[in-house]
């Protein structure tokens, strides 16, 4: 069997959804988290020997590293079968994500504005002009997706790993209270996300990890 060596921060972030896959096909892996700082191991000393100067990547038996959470999960999930069945599943599961990809610009400016300690009301114009009719689009597009499909999933009738990156991520948009109690297509997303997370030998791992704010 391969030696996988997932490196990444201490978060869930953008490592989260290939750990979820090497617990689903119950693939040993190493665990590897960076501090951000302070340490002999710290990012600083790290970045310049990875490939595009970000986390995470993906080691594989020593010989090559993989980049970018999208092509390391891809890679993964080929290998694990999470991939979709067949060559059209794959290009949706690929595009989905994609989508999410272009969310997570409107995602990023609120956050990084809030952790900058921008004033409350320039976070309110990001919120109310840049991140909610962003997000209202990319829920409409899942919503759409997950109503036509039937299967409780967004690609054909089984798990994914677009499931997985896209629970994530609403999993940290109602952390950070980005979802409505009375809005019924962020109900309906919950729903989906409890559904992913409730998925035999993820539920294991989710009750166990530690669950950062994103
Ligand atoms: N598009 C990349 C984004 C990765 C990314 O933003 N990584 C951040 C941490 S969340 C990072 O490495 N930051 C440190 C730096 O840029 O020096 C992916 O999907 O993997």
């Amino acid at each position: 069997m391969p030696q996988y060596k997932l490196t990444y921060f201490d978060l869930r972030g953008w490592a989260e959804p290939a750990r979820q896959l090497f617990h689903l096909s119950h693939t040993p892996y190493d665990d590897v988290r960076v501090p951000m700082a302070d340490s002999e191991r710290s990012w600083e000393k790290l970045k310049d020997t990875t490939p595009f100067g970000q986390l995470p990547v993906l080691n594989v038996d020593g010989k090559f590293d993989i980049p970018q959470s999208a092509a390391i999960c891809r890679y993964l999930a080929r290998k694990f079968g999470y991939a979709g069945k067949d060559e059209q599943e794959e290009a949706w599961a690929d595009a989905i994500v994609d989508q999410y990809k272009d969310f997570s610009v409107a995602f990023k400016t609120l956050i990084f504005a809030a952790r900058a300690g921008k004033p409350q009301d320039e976070l309110l114009k990001i919120r109310y002009e840049i991140f909610n009719p962003s997000r209202d689009a990319y829920f409409g597009i899942l919503d759409g997706i997950l109503k036509k499909n039937k299967s409780g999933y967004l690609v054909g009738d089984g798990l994914t790993w677009a499931d997985l990156v896209i629970a994530d991520n609403l999993h940290s948009l109602e952390k950070l209270k980005a979802l409505d109690d009375d809005n019924e297509v962020h109900q309906n997303l919950k729903k989906y996300k409890e559904k992913i997370y409730s998925t035999p030998d993820l539920e294991d791992h989710i009750a166990t990890r530690m669950d950062t704010e994103v």
